[in-house]
């Protein structure tokens, strides 16, 4: 993944590691021309007074282009792994999504972004750092071959200790992240179970020490672990490079003539490249959390990896026929070692056709409804639209043939169609009307004004944008439950003739066994088995539309 972003911002990255390499030589020039002007002659004074002003500045320049550059590489790297993220989540298979689960994603383009955009701003700290160091080594080496030994032997140590320490501390902030996604579920709860915590003094409690802190603990420990590995390699790090001065003075550098000059130049070497040191050492680990958060949100995003074709023409012919052969699918409950099996289902659908789907809670209707829309691919069977078969190249193509009101709807406050683009409002307005809603909603500029409203109302809000979605294939998914008396018997006694009418196709799962009679086929789902009820007779008490819905809509 960060090799990703890395070849994405090529150049910049280029230009910007290019000044931050000028700015670590300018840095160490710096150092040179301080430490002959400690030991020169007084004639050349002016001369490198002129060089070190010109050196000071090009540092200066140097570091701010770098630093600004990689400011916006940071950003860059930000706003393209949301981008990124956010178009796996919506190209990837609904059932993956759903076995992945809302925290992972959330936790992905939350903090996990976060940590990878870090990486730009700790990387040229290194970078520059590790310029500086290998500047001052070549100094050294420049002015004694020894020394320069030496310090490669120490750096050598430091390595080793630092990579034992890596390989630990990388165990623990990986077990923080895994943590973290946990963490982003339970921070849902907060907001979603806003009701119920409020409402129960134990369960609030419960929650929040057993559940919540328990989680936020251990993130926080598993991180401090593995940073102060970090930190205490670190400390490793620090001592060795003391270790190092202290055998270069007090040992290397013996009873020679010009001790005194000598000393003061590898001093101010020193000096000079403890501050580098200690940034690198305090930089890497902050590199590898973002390694690690990149690591994890490659994993998300293999794990949504689809091999469904997007659809590009969403231009759709006329409905024939969509026809289910032998469709099955199964869900595995880990915990109980249990399967959940639906079908094998024999089904077919016609124009105009009004099938309700009946059956007990948890029998698997939701789940044929899911199958019968495309949100999940059988794993036996066939479906053919219009006797074309469906597969992973065209399954998104098939989807555009359906509208939904499933239980569990999202409402998006803009009214996301096209087609509309002059009159979405008054349409919009216009439905909203029909269905009651005109005092507390309107359409403006494409967008609900409000989405506070009941969950029934909220639901006639649904049937607004799925009417204007103007599909041949509609499917509610226990519509009706919400909605009062009155509502309930327009939307079986009007709403549904009035779509039989205009040839489309509806199935509606329902527990109102008061209008079964009215659906033209009765379907009956027991324990993931689908059968026909072969006594069911359809007698129309439909009433005559005064004013049809869809002819609002003029829905051909
Ligand atoms: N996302 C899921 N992951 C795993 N199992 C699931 C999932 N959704 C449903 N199930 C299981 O599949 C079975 C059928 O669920 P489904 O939602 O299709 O039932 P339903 O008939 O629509 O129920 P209800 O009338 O309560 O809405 C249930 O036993 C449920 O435990």
């Amino acid at each position: 993944m960060l090799k990703f972003l890395v070849k994405q911002s090529k150049s910049l990255l280029l230009g910007a590691s290019l000044a931050s390499i000028l700015h670590g030589i300018g840095s160490v020039m710096l150092l040179a021309q301080i430490n002959s002007a400690l030991t020169s002659e007084n004639t050349e004074r002016e001369q490198m007074a002129w060089l070190f002003a010109v050196t000071a500045l090009g540092v200066m320049f140097t570091y701010v282009i770098a630093a600004i550059l990689f400011e916006r590489l940071g950003q860059q790297a930000h706003a393209e792994l949301r981008s990124f993220i956010a178009k796996c989540v919506i190209s990837a298979d609904f059932r993956q999504l759903e076995v992945l689960g809302a925290a992972r994603v959330q936790s992905a383009l939350s903090d996990h972004c976060s940590r990878v955009a870090e990486f730009f701003v700790s990387f040229p700290v290194i970078l520059t750092n590790a310029v500086v160091v290998i500047g001052c080594l070549a100094y050294m080496a420049f002015l004694s071959w020894q020394v320069f030994l030496l310090a490669v032997l120490i750096i050598g140590l430091g390595c080793i200790g630092y990579h034992l320490a890596h390989l630990r501390a990388i165990r623990h902030l990986d077990a923080a992240a895994q943590e973290q996604d946990q963490l982003f579920g339970h921070f849902r709860s907060l907001t979603d179970g806003a009701k119920e915590l409020r409402l129960n003094h134990d369960k609030r409690i419960i929650f929040i020490d057993d559940v919540l802190r328990r989680s936020i603990e251990k993130v926080r420990k598993e991180r401090t672990f593995g940073m102060s590995v970090f930190v205490a390699s670190a400390g490793w790090g620090n001592f060795l490079i003391y270790a190092f001065i202290g055998l270069v003075l007090f040992v290397l550098v013996g009873d020679v003539p010009d001790r005194t000059l000598i000393m003061t130049g590898y001093a101010l070497i020193f000096v000079y490249m403890v501050g580098p040191l200690e940034a690198l050492l305090l930089n890497i680990p902050r590199a590898n959390l973002a390694q690690v958060s990149a690591d994890r949100i490659e994993e998300i995003t293999q794990a949504m990896a689809s091999t469904e074709q997007p659809v590009t023409n969403t231009a759709i012919p006329p409905l024939q026929s969509i026809v289910l052969k032998g469709v099955l699918h199964r869900y595995y409950h880990e915990q109980k070692d249990e399967m959940f099996t639906l079908g094998p289902v024999d089904l077919s659908f016609h124009p105009g056709e009004i099938t309700f789907l009946v059956g007990g809670n948890g029998s698997g209707k939701t789940t044929l409804a899911k199958l019968l829309v495309g949100l999940y691919p059988p794993e036996t069977g066939t479906i053919t639209l219009n006797q074309i078969p469906i597969t992973d190249l065209n399954r998104d193509y098939y989807r555009q043939f359906f509208t939904t009101v499933f239980s569990d709807f999202h409402l998006f406050d803009r009214i996301l169609e096209t087609g509309h683009n002059t009159d979405l409002d008054q349409k919009g307005n216009q439905l909203l009307a029909k269905l009651h809603l005109q005092h507390k909603v309107k359409v403006r500029n494409g967008s609900f004004t409000t989405l506070s409203l009941s969950q029934g109302q909220r639901k006639r809000l649904a049937l607004v944008v799925a009417y204007l979605e103007s599909r041949p294939f509609l499917v509610f998914d226990e519509w009706a439950a919400d909605q009062d008396p009155l509502f309930k018997d327009i939307f079986y006694h009007e709403l549904l003739p009035e779509l039989r009418t205009m040839g489309k196709t509806v199935l509606v799962i329902s527990h109102d066994d008061r209008y079964f009679h009215l659906a033209d086929r009765l379907l009956r789902m027991e324990n993931g088995h689908l059968t026909v009820d072969q006594n069911h007779n359809h007698s129309d008490q439909s009433k005559p539309v005064a004013a049809p819905l869809f002819a609002l809509n003029s829905i051909t």
